[in-house]
């Protein structure tokens, strides 16, 4: 039995909110003060007679075996810290101070909790780190892996789903689905899928635990297949603008979340959120920067890109290019006539028509207006051009429905250039194709008959017809 000396005390020691903690020499609670209870969760009836080492998590019981070793060993350990199992599962933060009596054969420790502080740390340096991650990840998913780390390093969270709001608002997409880590492709179930919506839309985070389950609104009443009982979601808050929902889920039979996780991850959701958003919009204005917005082609900036790219190649493998440049004809007709909006849809679908014309390594960009340029890449017989040209001319042709039953049949003027037989650099062949374009244009004019034409009804104006 421990001595009077070591426990004489325990009345004051029960006042102390710190616990008291005696071990004997196999690990055995033999005394615990009050403030167990309110730690680990056990009563001190509970408590005392356990083996200490099997409260440890697990991850820290080597170590911690070390430490007592070496208590007993007679150092006095200050200050070491480790990590127990609370009574309902959850994670709690220690820092011991502890002794060996001699006399006694026991260890005598002190415990604080240090959970809350541990928390406040982390949480600061998941912030921080989720700030470098946002600055070194490529892309979205770059940072949602990263980010999916760092959560993992406060919470558990073996699974993570982020799902975003698309631009228009109305639908939610995965950007992310992962049941274990570095897994982002999983499909998302019926009811992963519904609970995301359910955050989405009320912007509130959704716990379900075992507890909660049966309290899900009524709007989840049609979850199909076994809802999880350990989802955590909450929205993705960047200032006033809900722009997702993150949701962490971990195994049945774990430890179910907390109302204190919940506040943790919409501490650092806003973080994530603000992260991004900024990803995002990085994302955005590169596309806009390289992309045609009407017709999501290729600008003028990237065609160039590509052109200076492929001459390089051509130079060093020896190889030709063809630059074709087009322009509609009479397309100021369409707007005069039938309005923008139907300019704009004639213009989408030239692009469509063309991209289709040609191979993937080839390149098909709008260069402003009614100007359209297509880089035939690693080209060997100029002999093919003509077929090209008519094989365009036919896409182009075809009826396009403007609307209201009106269908037109858009028509360019063509030119071409190639390399190196009309210029060694990109200046030189664009020149020329314009020029070409230009001459061909002029041709066609002064031969008289519709170059842009409707299809099949009367001729309302110079080169257009309506049906
Ligand atoms: N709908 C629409 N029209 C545009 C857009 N960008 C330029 N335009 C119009 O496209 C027309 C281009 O006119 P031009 O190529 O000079 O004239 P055109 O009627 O095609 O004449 P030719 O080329 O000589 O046959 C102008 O009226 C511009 O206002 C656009 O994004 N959408």
């Amino acid at each position: 039995m421990p001595s009077a000396t070591v426990l004489g005390h325990a009345g004051f020691l029960d006042m102390l909110l710190d616990a008291v903690c005696v071990v004997d020499r196999s690990g055995h609670f033999v005394f615990v003060s009050a403030a167990c209870e309110q730690i680990f969760g056990y009563t001190q009836e509970e408590m005392i007679g356990k083996v200490m080492i099997d409260m440890v998590h697990p991850e820290d019981r080597e170590r911690t075996l070390a430490a007592a070793g070496r208590v007993m060993a007679g150092q006095t350990h200050l200050h070491f810290e480790n990590r127990y199992l609370h009574k309902d599962g959850q994670v709690v933060h220690i820092m011991w101070s502890a002794r060996w009596s001699e006399v006694d054969q026991l260890r005598i420790a002190v415990a604080r909790d240090i959970t809350e502080s541990k928390r406040t740390a982390s949480m600061q340096a998941a912030v921080y780190a989720i700030s470098e991650a946002a600055h070194a990840a490529e892309d979205v998913l770059g940072l949602i892996r990263q980010v999916h780390h760092i959560i993992a390093s406060l919470l558990p969270a073996p699974g993570l789903s982020v799902a975003l709001i698309d631009r228009d608002g109305t639908s939610l997409a995965f950007a992310y689905n992962a049941i274990e880590f570095d897994d982002a492709a999983t499909e998302p179930d019926a009811a992963a899928l519904a609970l995301c919506a359910e955050v989405a839309s009320t912007r509130k985070p959704l716990l379900v635990t075992r507890e909660t389950i049966g309290h899900l609104p009524d709007t989840l009443g049609h979850i199909a297949g076994p809802a999880p009982q350990n989802w955590l979601g909450v929205p993705l808050n960047a200032g006033q603008e809900t722009i997702g929902v993150l949701a962490l889920h971990s195994a049945q039979g774990s430890a179910a979340y907390s109302e204190a996780d919940r506040e943790l991850l919409q501490y650092i959701s806003t973080q994530v959120a603000t992260a991004i958003q900024r990803k995002q919009l990085h994302a955005q204005l590169h596309r806009m920067a390289q992309f045609d917005e009407l017709t999501a082609l290729p600008n003028r900036r990237l065609f160039h890109d590509r052109l200076e790219n492929a001459l390089a190649r051509a130079q060093r493998q020896q190889h030709r290019l063809c630059v074709l440049f087009l322009d509609l004809d009479h397309f100021k007709q369409i707007n005069d006539m039938f309005g923008h909006a139907a300019g704009d849809a004639v213009l989408r679908e030239v692009g469509r028509r063309l991209a289709h014309c040609v191979r993937s390594a080839d390149t098909v960009a709008r260069m402003g207006g009614d100007e359209f340029v297509v880089l035939l890449d690693d080209f060997q017989d100029p002999g093919q051009v003509p077929a090209m040209v008519e094989k365009i001319r036919n896409a182009l042709g075809q009826p396009l429905d403007i609307g209201g039953g009106r269908m037109l049949r858009p028509l360019p003027s063509v030119g071409i250039a190639l390399y190196p037989e009309h210029g060694k650099d990109s200046q030189q062949l664009l020149r020329h194709a314009d020029d070409a374009m230009y001459i061909e244009k002029k041709r066609r004019q002064s031969a008289g008959p519709a170059s842009c034409q409707t299809d099949g009804g009367a001729v309302t104006t110079s080169g257009h017809q309506e049906s």
